[in-house]
């Protein structure tokens, strides 16, 4: 049966007139890799820092482990953090940093040497022991970092954008690396990004954040196929959302009126006839014809060609803009066609019921 590690209720806190965070209530099982999602500014960070100690919430209760931490230093609490810039000791070598924590605790020296060594393999890093932080690439600096975090075996490593700093590719290399790390170890991650693909790639669930507050807590397929908000539709899935009306609810279908044309989408519990309703379609899933007819009516603005895939850039009759993105050059359309816009049902999700 799966445990409970870490439990916030209800935090709020602000900064002077300015509220971050609006009551979040959170619990993580032990052994979860979280990752918290969102835009700059959005309280990623101070959440992080109040769950470390760095920071005292307004109200609220923050319990590890099933107990009261709110009040406890960061020092006393069995949880680490790495951060983006490294923070290594510039004057100490990679073992005199890894092994760092452990010589304050009074390991006795053998264990330490043993444990750092231990901790360089699981990184990739034996026989860097004797290198300088300056002598590392941003990559190396990073995996120091990682296992100096993880060296004393903290219940809860907390890393906010750890691969910020790097290269695309590096990036990908280092996130596989985590997540293997991650598994091995069995310890809790909790995790800050705001690289959707990195947060879906690694996630065992997604914590959509939005102004302070949780727009959405689930695994990456509920957050990516399921999204409940439009903003998490638009976030994490790049999607178009579209507005309507419900005209008929039925057991396969649910038939919406968008712009004088009957379009259908997968009915969910809660939507009736005559409610106006926002849909989420995916880019990928939005498909564009230039012969049939059933769709809506629309224009082909602009034409792009980005990692791969073409993106079009559509304008309705209302003037609303959508975008339909596919793998692979499309010459037969040009800017100014007249296209029609259409999905199939199960691609169209029912978005900001509540
Ligand atoms: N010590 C502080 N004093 C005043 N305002 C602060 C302080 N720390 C954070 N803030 C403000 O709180 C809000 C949330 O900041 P936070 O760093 O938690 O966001 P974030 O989601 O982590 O953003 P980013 O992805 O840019 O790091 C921001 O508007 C920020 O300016």
């Amino acid at each position: 049966m799966s445990e409970q590690l870490l439990e916030l209720k209800n935090i709020k806190k602000g900064f002077g007139e300015t509220d971050v965070l609006n009551g979040i209530t959170l619990s993580i099982e032990k052994g979860e890799f979280i990752t918290f999602l969102g835009a700059s500014g959005c309280g990623k960070t101070t959440t992080l820092r109040i769950i470390a100690g760095l920071e005292a919430p307004d109200s609220g209760t923050v319990f590890l482990d099933g107990k009261d931490v709110t009040a406890v230093p960061p020092n006393q609490r069995d949880v680490n953090t790495v951060f983006q810039n490294y923070a290594l000791f510039p004057h100490l070598n990679v073992e005199g940093n890894v092994g760092y924590g452990l010589k304050i605790k009074r390991v006795p020296k053998a264990e330490i040497k043993k444990k750092v060594a231990e901790i360089l393999e699981l990184v990739q890093l034996t026989g860097y022991e004797k290198r300088m932080p300056s002598e590392l690439s941003g990559g190396q600096k990073q995996r120091v970092a990682i296992a100096r975090a993880l060296v004393n075996s903290p219940k809860l490593l907390l890393l906010d954008e750890p691969l910020g700093a790097l290269d695309l590719k590096l990036r990908r290399t280092m996130q596989l690396e985590l997540k293997r790390l991650q598994k091995k170890l069995g310890i809790t991650f909790l995790y800050i990004t705001h690289d959707q693909e990195e947060a879906i790639n690694m996630s065992d669930r997604i914590v959509v954040m939005k102004d302070g507050r949780f727009e959405q807590i689930g695994t990456p397929d509920e957050i990516y196929n399921h999204p409940k908000t439009s903003y998490v539709a638009d976030f994490v899935g790049n999607a178009n959302v579209i507005s309507g009306v419900v005209q008929k609810v039925a057991d396969t279908e649910a038939q919406v009126l968008i712009e004088n044309q009957m379009m259908y989408a997968e009915p969910i519990d809660g939507i009736c006839e005559g409610m106006q309703v926002n849909l989420a379609v995916r880019r990928e899933n939005l498909k564009v014809c230039t012969e049939c007819k059933e769709g809506l009516d629309a224009v082909l603005e602009d034409k792009s060609f980005t990692a791969g895939q073409l993106h079009l850039t559509l304008k309705l009759k209302s003037g609303k803009t959508l975008v339909s993105c596919r793998y692979g050059m499309d010459a037969d359309l040009k800017a100014g066609d007249k296209v029609c816009v259409g999905w199939k049902p199960e691609h169209a999700v029912f978005v900001d019921l509540e």
